[in-house]
């Protein structure tokens, strides 16, 4: 059995789809604001992997609320990773593009250093660190730019504007890979499955959905994609001012994700099949 922390977010309600037998435990169930016990679910459960698919994932937010956000993203995730080592099992844990400063213009590979430039990416990191540092066999999977049907997402967002507006203007100089939380949470499966039977598989590893994009850009294939008349103009970081300052390059080499037979989604064929669940297109 393996046991997922997270049920009611983007990549947790995927795994729920792919893994029918598995145990989900809702905030609830195990609130990662009390990292004691969500390392004693582990232990109770006993199950054969863990998947943490929960998160605090509000990036402006965590700015004014750092200390939740360190608790739930690190703090916790140490403790279950700790949890998971002393029952030999593996930890399969989500990170982000956002541990990085986005200098530059080539892909990160996973060994690049880290400098996040805000709190959500701070605290990811700390998350990081404890989950390697924990001793068991683990992964740490970085995405970027995560999109379904469900929760909260950019994808949603441009399709509830486009309700009310006829234009938009979009940051066109942050670029990276949208990522379907499906295509996730199969890599995790994968992921999870094999650190059974191939420990020496464990590491930090970069999975994100191809072909890289800006925002704008994404926004576009969303509308012409949706049949939606809404114009997309380009502007630069500085003219959409945020809480939290963002990496202009999040570009992902995921290369070394081969180890497990996986390769980079399509981004446009996923966000086909998420319309299509939304009932965007038919
Ligand atoms: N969203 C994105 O664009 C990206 C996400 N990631 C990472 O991917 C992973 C999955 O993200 P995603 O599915 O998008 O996240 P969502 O924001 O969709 O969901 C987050 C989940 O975490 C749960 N959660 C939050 N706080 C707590 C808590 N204190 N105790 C228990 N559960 C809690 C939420 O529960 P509830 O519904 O009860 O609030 C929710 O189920 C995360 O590790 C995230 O950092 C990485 C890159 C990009
Ligand atoms: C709504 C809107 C957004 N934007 C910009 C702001 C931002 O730079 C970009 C995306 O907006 P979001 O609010 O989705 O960005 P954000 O919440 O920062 O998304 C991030 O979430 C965390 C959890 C991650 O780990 C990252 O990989 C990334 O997906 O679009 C515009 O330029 N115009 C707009 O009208
Ligand atoms: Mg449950």
């Amino acid at each position: 059995m393996i046991l997922v922390f997270g049920e009611s977010g983007q990549v947790a309600t995927e795994l729920k789809r792919i893994l029918p037998d598995a145990v989900f435990l809702s905030r609830q169930e195990a609130d990662l604001a009390n990292p004691a016990a969500c390392a004693a679910a582990i232990t109770e459960h006993r199950p054969a992997a863990v998947i943490n698919a929960a998160a605090y994932t509000a990036v402006d937010k965590a700015e004014s609320d750092e200390e939740t956000a360190l608790n739930v993203n690190a703090t916790a995730p140490g403790a279950m990773a700790r949890a998971a080592a002393g029952l030999g099992i593996p930890f399969v844990h989500i990170s982000t593009d956002y541990v990085f400063a986005g200098t530059g213009e080539k892909p990160f590979s996973p060994d690049d250093p880290t400098a996040p430039l805000g709190a959500y990416g701070r605290t990811k990191l700390a998350g990081e660190q404890l989950v390697v540092r924990a001793g068991g066999p683990f992964a740490v999977l970085r995405t970027s730019w995560v999109f379904s049907a469900h929760g909260g997402n950019f994808v949603k967002t441009m399709l509830r504007l486009a309700e009310s507006r006829d234009s938009l203007t979009i940051v066109a100089d942050q670029i990276g890979g949208p990522t379907s939380a499906r295509a996730i949470a199969l890599a995790c499966k994968v992921m999870a499955e094999q650190l059974i039977n191939n420990p020496e598989k464990s590491g930090i590893y970069h999975f994100s959905g191809a072909p890289d994009t800006s925002w704008a850009d994404f926004a576009r294939a969303i509308f012409e994609m949706a049949g939606r008349a809404v114009t997309v103009t380009d502007i630069p970081t500085s003219d959409y001012p945020t809480p939290a300052k963002r990496p202009l390059n999040s570009r992902l080499d995921c290369s070394a994700l081969s180890a497990f037979g996986l390769a980079r989604p399509d981004w446009r064929a996923d966000l086909a099949q998420v319309l299509t669940e939304l009932g965007a297109i038919s």
